[in-house]
């Protein structure tokens, strides 16, 4: 049975990265994807607005909805302060098989906890069945038509405080302007707007954050 996309980026990283080294991790997923197969990792140009906006929050805990490879995961769990952690969810099995393989790889999974399933319904259990009081810091890079859905979903589930911060990827493409729509609108959110590019192309794209005002 011919191996999937990731399946190949996992077997580049496992071939040319060095275990333990999440930053190598990081860097041979960019070479692979930059050099021989496009695939929807945040990127290094985005990827380095999410380190910045990481050890601005330096959260205690973190979300990230849409996990894919792992990239971002190990990108974001390698700035955590020990004692941190990072709960990552991803809807789709095979991309949740090559990343949980991709965490330990990096020697993450101390901080990561990959949860299978859909952002919808996993939201309502990270009180009570993970163990969540509230999240400092949500990046959002699942699919564009959740965005707005989960942001509100989040504050339903008081899982949000005073200065919690959402950043979101691929608000201009794929493009999420119903989510952008909402938060800029709310007097609940402060937003900045980060215009970047797509992963690995010359095309326009942009993170946004918006930081929860309670
Ligand atoms: C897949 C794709 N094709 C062309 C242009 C952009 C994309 C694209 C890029 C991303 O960074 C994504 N991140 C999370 N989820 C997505 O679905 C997604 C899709
Ligand atoms: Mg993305």
């Amino acid at each position: 049975m011919n191996q999937s996309k990731e399946q190949r980026i996992l077997n580049f990283v496992l071939q040319n990265a060095v275990r333990g080294d999440p930053c190598s991790v990081v860097d041979t997923i960019d070479k692979y994807c930059s050099q021989k197969e496009w695939a929807m990792n945040v990127g290094n140009e985005k990827g380095e607005i999410l380190d910045k906006t990481v050890e601005e929050v330096n959260p205690s805990v973190a979300l990230e909805l849409g996990t894919y490879c792992g990239y971002s995961a190990v990108r974001i769990s390698r700035l955590l302060k020990a004692g941190a952690r990072l709960l990552t969810v991803e809807f789709n099995p095979e991309f949740a098989a090559i990343a949980k393989q991709m965490i330990e790889f990096a020697g993450v999974q101390d901080k990561v906890k990959l949860l299978e399933g859909p952002s919808e319904e996993i939201i309502p259990q990270l009180k009570k069945k993970y163990e969540v009081d509230t999240l400092d810091f949500v990046f959002l890079d699942h699919w564009k038509d959740r965005y707005r859905p989960d942001t509100i979903l989040l504050q339903e589930c008081n899982l949000l405080r005073k200065g919690s911060v959402l950043l979101a990827d691929n608000v201009i493409f794929p493009g999420a302007p119903d989510f952008l729509d909402y938060v800029r609108k709310s007097p609940h959110f402060q937003c900045t707007y980060y215009p970047s590019h797509l992963e690995y192309m010359q095309v326009e794209d942009a993170m946004e954050k918006a930081v929860f005002l309670g």
